[in-house]
């Protein structure tokens, strides 16, 4: 088992590829995420149960895994049955939907977290969307809180680039639970920024492993 301190301040990078995309197969993302970990990465945040069980195997950074189920409201690892999956798949912490919004399951998500404790070693990142998110995710026992969702969910505007004011709001309530920066952090520049916003480590997808989104941005420069 990892500690969490040997993530301070790293870089987490996330291999996803989205369905239907030529990209979505578990060796594809196993050989992104080794790619990833020759670079400099820490550890990778992988989606799904087939990619969590090939980059477990492939890596040996510690794995973040999720479980996503549709497209609207609480689809990132929505339910315990999903979250004890993605612990089962190897994952060493399970990434879920950590905003205050009602689960499918029914469950709170402190019964959520308290069931992954209870039943599996992973630790729980919580993916949350506002600063009250956060709160009550720390109050619900999360080991790590991400800004996976701001800008995601109605509470807050979609920034371009991290939501760094949030990552400030965050940092100054000195929770005592790692806040890791996710979502549009698009330059190594903007890394930065949300490591001296106060981020405890920062996860990077698109802009490291998503090909198509890389390439429309050159594309779109070149066209305008
Ligand atoms: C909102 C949502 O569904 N976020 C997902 C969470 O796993 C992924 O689609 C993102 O790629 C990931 O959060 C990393 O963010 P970015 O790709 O912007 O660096």
């Amino acid at each position: 088992m990892f500690t969490l301190d040997t993530l301070r301040s790293t870089l987490i990078v996330s291999c996803q590829a989205y369905s239907g995309e030529p990209m979505r197969d578990p060796r594809t993302m196993a050989q992104i995420a080794q790619s990833a970990v020759i670079g400099g990465a820490a550890a990778v945040r992988v989606q799904g149960l087939a990619d969590i069980q090939a980059v477990r195997s492939a890596v040996e950074v510690p794995v973040i895994g999720l479980w996503k189920d549709g497209h609207d409201g609480v689809f990132i690892t929505p339910t315990l049955h999903h979250a004890l999956a993605c612990a089962q798949a190897g994952a060493h912490v399970v990434a879920l939907d950590g905003t205050r919004r009602t689960r499918p399951d029914g469950l709170s998500l402190k019964e959520t977290i308290n069931g992954v404790h209870e039943r599996t070693s992973a630790l729980v990142m919580a993916d949350c969307g506002s600063v009250d998110d956060v709160l009550s995710a720390v109050e619900a026992g999360a080991d790590i809180v991400g800004t996976t969702l701001a800008g995601y969910t109605d509470e807050r505007a979609k920034t371009v680039g991290p939501d760094l004011e949030l990552l400030s709001e965050i940092a100054a309530l000195n929770l005592g639970v790692p806040v890791i920066a996710e979502g549009r952090i698009h330059t190594p520049e903007q890394g930065q920024q949300a490591l001296h916003a106060g981020a405890f480590a920062v996860v990077v997808g698109t802009a490291i492993t998503h090909p198509t989104t890389i390439t429309r941005w050159f594309a779109e420069a070149l066209s305008a």
